[in-house]
Protein backbone atom coordinates (compact mmCIF):
# COMPACT_ATOMS: atom_id res chain seq x y z
CA UNK A 1 0.00 0.00 0.00
CA UNK A 2 1.28 3.42 -0.80
CA UNK A 3 0.46 6.54 1.70
CA UNK A 4 0.02 9.73 0.48
CA UNK A 5 0.81 12.38 3.55
CA UNK A 6 0.16 15.57 5.29
CA UNK A 7 1.01 16.97 8.02
CA UNK A 8 0.78 19.65 10.44
CA UNK A 9 -1.97 21.60 9.05
CA UNK A 10 -2.94 23.80 11.26
CA UNK A 11 -7.12 25.27 11.49
CA UNK A 12 -8.50 27.67 13.37
CA UNK A 13 -12.11 26.50 14.69
CA UNK A 14 -14.37 26.56 17.46
CA UNK A 15 -14.15 23.24 19.23
CA UNK A 16 -14.85 22.31 23.18
CA UNK A 17 -17.14 21.27 25.67
CA UNK A 18 -17.00 24.19 28.25
CA UNK A 19 -19.20 27.61 27.53
CA UNK A 20 -15.96 29.63 27.34
CA UNK A 21 -14.67 27.73 24.52
CA UNK A 22 -17.55 28.04 22.49
CA UNK A 23 -16.78 32.05 22.32
CA UNK A 24 -13.17 31.50 20.89
CA UNK A 25 -11.29 30.18 18.09
CA UNK A 26 -8.04 27.55 18.88
CA UNK A 27 -6.18 25.81 16.67
CA UNK A 28 -5.93 22.32 15.71
CA UNK A 29 -3.15 20.61 14.49
CA UNK A 30 -4.53 17.64 12.03
CA UNK A 31 -2.14 14.81 10.30
CA UNK A 32 -3.37 12.74 7.57
CA UNK A 33 -1.66 9.21 6.01
CA UNK A 34 -4.52 7.95 3.21
CA UNK A 35 -4.04 5.63 0.90
CA UNK A 36 -3.25 5.53 -3.09
CA UNK A 37 -1.98 4.52 -6.14
CA UNK A 38 1.17 6.31 -6.30
CA UNK A 39 2.57 3.84 -9.08
CA UNK A 40 -0.11 5.03 -11.40
CA UNK A 41 0.26 8.61 -11.12
CA UNK A 42 4.18 8.28 -11.37
CA UNK A 43 3.50 6.57 -14.68
CA UNK A 44 1.86 9.36 -16.03
CA UNK A 45 2.81 11.91 -14.40
CA UNK A 46 -0.88 13.73 -13.87
CA UNK A 47 -2.04 15.12 -11.01
CA UNK A 48 -5.19 13.82 -11.95
CA UNK A 49 -4.09 10.43 -11.49
CA UNK A 50 -2.91 11.59 -7.95
CA UNK A 51 -4.56 12.26 -4.58
CA UNK A 52 -3.91 15.76 -4.75
CA UNK A 53 -2.87 17.08 -1.09
CA UNK A 54 -3.09 20.46 -1.89
CA UNK A 55 -6.90 19.58 -2.71
CA UNK A 56 -7.18 17.47 0.31
CA UNK A 57 -6.04 20.68 2.36
CA UNK A 58 -7.90 23.14 1.23
CA UNK A 59 -11.39 20.98 1.72
CA UNK A 60 -10.42 19.92 5.42
CA UNK A 61 -9.45 23.80 6.06
CA UNK A 62 -12.92 24.96 5.14
CA UNK A 63 -14.83 22.23 6.54
CA UNK A 64 -12.74 22.63 9.91
CA UNK A 65 -12.72 26.53 9.57
CA UNK A 66 -16.07 27.23 9.05
CA UNK A 67 -17.48 24.58 11.86
CA UNK A 68 -17.99 23.88 15.06
CA UNK A 69 -17.63 21.34 17.38
CA UNK A 70 -17.48 19.78 21.14
CA UNK A 71 -15.60 17.08 20.78
CA UNK A 72 -12.01 16.40 18.92
CA UNK A 73 -13.65 12.85 18.18
CA UNK A 74 -16.79 14.54 16.05
CA UNK A 75 -14.39 16.73 14.47
CA UNK A 76 -11.87 13.91 13.30
CA UNK A 77 -14.64 11.45 12.41
CA UNK A 78 -16.17 14.47 9.89
CA UNK A 79 -12.90 14.43 8.08
CA UNK A 80 -12.35 11.06 7.28
CA UNK A 81 -15.68 10.53 6.15
CA UNK A 82 -14.95 13.96 3.92
CA UNK A 83 -11.38 12.32 2.68
CA UNK A 84 -13.23 9.12 1.98
CA UNK A 85 -16.31 10.07 0.32
CA UNK A 86 -14.87 12.94 -1.59
CA UNK A 87 -11.35 11.61 -2.55
CA UNK A 88 -12.34 8.17 -2.88
CA UNK A 89 -9.82 7.34 -0.42
CA UNK A 90 -9.90 3.87 1.31
CA UNK A 91 -7.81 3.92 4.01
CA UNK A 92 -7.17 6.91 6.33
CA UNK A 93 -5.34 7.97 9.59
CA UNK A 94 -5.64 10.61 11.27
CA UNK A 95 -4.86 12.82 13.59
CA UNK A 96 -5.80 15.58 15.63
CA UNK A 97 -4.10 17.56 17.70
CA UNK A 98 -5.50 20.15 20.54
CA UNK A 99 -2.50 21.88 21.27
CA UNK A 100 -2.04 23.52 24.37
CA UNK A 101 -5.71 22.25 25.36
CA UNK A 102 -4.17 20.32 28.87
CA UNK A 103 -2.33 22.64 31.23
CA UNK A 104 1.12 20.99 31.24
CA UNK A 105 0.55 18.73 28.81
CA UNK A 106 2.16 19.21 25.04
CA UNK A 107 -0.57 18.67 23.45
CA UNK A 108 -3.91 15.53 23.32
CA UNK A 109 -6.25 14.55 20.79
CA UNK A 110 -7.00 11.94 18.92
CA UNK A 111 -6.25 9.39 16.36
CA UNK A 112 -8.35 7.37 14.21
CA UNK A 113 -7.72 4.62 10.96
CA UNK A 114 -10.74 4.58 8.96
CA UNK A 115 -11.52 1.80 6.03
CA UNK A 116 -9.83 -1.33 4.91
CA UNK A 117 -6.02 -0.88 3.79
CA UNK A 118 -5.83 -2.12 0.25
CA UNK A 119 -3.91 -5.11 -0.26
CA UNK A 120 -2.11 -4.31 -4.16
CA UNK A 121 -0.31 -1.12 -4.39
CA UNK A 122 -3.67 0.38 -5.27
CA UNK A 123 -5.27 3.20 -3.26
N1 LIG B 1 -11.88 12.72 24.71
C1 LIG B 1 -12.03 14.07 24.85
N2 LIG B 1 -11.83 14.63 26.04
C2 LIG B 1 -11.98 15.96 26.18
C3 LIG B 1 -12.33 16.77 25.09
C4 LIG B 1 -12.51 16.14 23.83
O1 LIG B 1 -12.82 16.79 22.80
N3 LIG B 1 -12.37 14.79 23.74
N4 LIG B 1 -12.43 18.13 25.26
C5 LIG B 1 -12.21 18.71 26.42
C6 LIG B 1 -12.23 20.18 26.55
O2 LIG B 1 -12.86 20.85 25.49
C7 LIG B 1 -10.79 20.63 26.74
O3 LIG B 1 -10.06 20.44 25.52
C8 LIG B 1 -10.67 22.09 27.15
O4 LIG B 1 -9.48 22.28 27.82
C9 LIG B 1 -11.88 17.95 27.63
N5 LIG B 1 -11.77 16.53 27.40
Amino acid sequence: MDIVFLRGLRIETVIGIYDWEKAIRQPVILDLEMSADVARAAASDRIEDALDYKAVSKRLKAFVGDNRFELVETLAERCTEIIRSEFGVSWVRLTVNKIGAVTDAVDVGVIIERGARPTTGRG
